[in-house]
């Protein structure tokens, strides 16, 4: 198998008494792009911090291309940090150039990438624009050019798509999608389920610093198991017990999912719906999203947004 590109083995961060992450064990394989999920507070920057050397880990080990002593590998790695940082006054092409010199970049060669970068992420036309006066979305994508333009073979992007705007968050999907195309490993953290469900090839998902999952969506759902959806406008309570129902969840409106043990017929399901007075407006087959995954693996109560749809 390929050497991992980067890996924890049973690292813990302590803070005082307080476990921040807590015997974190995950790989990230080249070229794939990894999420890093969790609510706020799970301990997603500590362990981004943990891989970039920023805090070690209080016990356990991080490798990052081979090296468990991340300084020696810095030149080949490219960090969005979480508190987001540019000097107003610069240029962003001076910006971008800056950052590159600092991974090791020649003058010349950092000044010709930046403006390339610009280029070809549709902000040529600001080069020459000082970062104060750019807007929110175009800032954060003078920073992640800034972050990638000493071309690193591993990105980590903590919570990269904060603070955008739907067309904004739409571009970086794209430019991440682009850089693992270009052969790049990708590692980005969010709580926001829609990227991550869009963009990785594999999640690590995390609450109270502890693994509650890794792997693909499609292990995820091979593990919660099968579901159908029903729709209907009335309370679906009497088809709890029918055998082959695991359990029931409100999915927002009339939508119901009904989590089926290993072998549940669904036309048997479908004819206790009617047996049980239960209208049946739509019944059927359906993928379960990263959303509720993230909740049945994490035992986190919904978002307030599903509470609210389903209330
Ligand atoms: N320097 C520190 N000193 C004390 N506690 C800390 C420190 N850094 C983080 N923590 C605590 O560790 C826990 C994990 O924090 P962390 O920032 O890693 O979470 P996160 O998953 O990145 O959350 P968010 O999505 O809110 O950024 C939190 O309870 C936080 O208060």
């Amino acid at each position: 198998m390929t050497e991992p590109v980067l890996s924890l083995e049973h690292a813990t961060r302590r803070y005082g008494g307080f476990t921040a992450v807590d015997d974190l064990s995950f790989a990230v394989r080249p070229g794939e792009i990894y999420g890093f999920l969790g609510q706020n507070g799970a301990g997603k920057t500590t362990t981004l911090r943990m891989i970039m050397d920023i805090v070690p880990p209080t016990s356990g080990t991080v490798r990052v291309l081979g090296s468990t002593s991340p300084r020696n590998v810095r030149r080949r790695v490219g960090y969005l940090p979480e508190e987001r940082g540019l000097y107003r006054k610069m240029k962003a092409a001076d910006s971008i150039a800056y950052f590159a010199r600092l991974k090791g970049v020649p003058r010349a060669e950092a000044r010709s990438r930046a403006d390339a970068l610009l280029e070809r992420f549709g902000l040529g036309e600001f080069r020459k624009t000082k970062i104060e006066a750019l807007s929110k979305g175009m800032a954060q994508k003078v920073q992640l050019l800034s972050v990638i333009a000493h071309e690193p073979e591993l990105l980590i992007l903590d919570e990269p798509f904060s603070g955008l705007d739907p067309v904004n968050q739409q571009l970086l999907e794209d430019m991440i999608g682009e850089l693992r195309a270009g052969g790049r490993t990708i590692v980005f953290s969010t709580h926001v389920m829609e990227h991550a469900e869009r963009l990785c090839d594999r999640f690590l998902m995390i609450a109270h610093g502890k693994k509650v999952f890794e792997g693909t969506l499609a292990e995820a759902r091979a593990l919660d198991g099968e579901r159908l959806v029903l729709v209907t406008p009335d309370d679906p309570a009497p088809l709890r017990g029918v055998p082959g129902i695991a359990s029931i969840a409100p999915l927002g409106g009339e939508r119901f999912a009904l989590l089926l043990n290993e072998g549940a017929d669904s036309q048997a399901i479908l004819a206790a719906c009617l047996q049980h007075g239960v209208t049946v407006n739509g019944f059927g087959a359906d993928a379960t999203s990263l959303h509720e995954l993230f909740f049945r693996f994490a035992g986190a109560s919904p978002a307030p947004d599903v509470q609210r749809e389903a209330a």
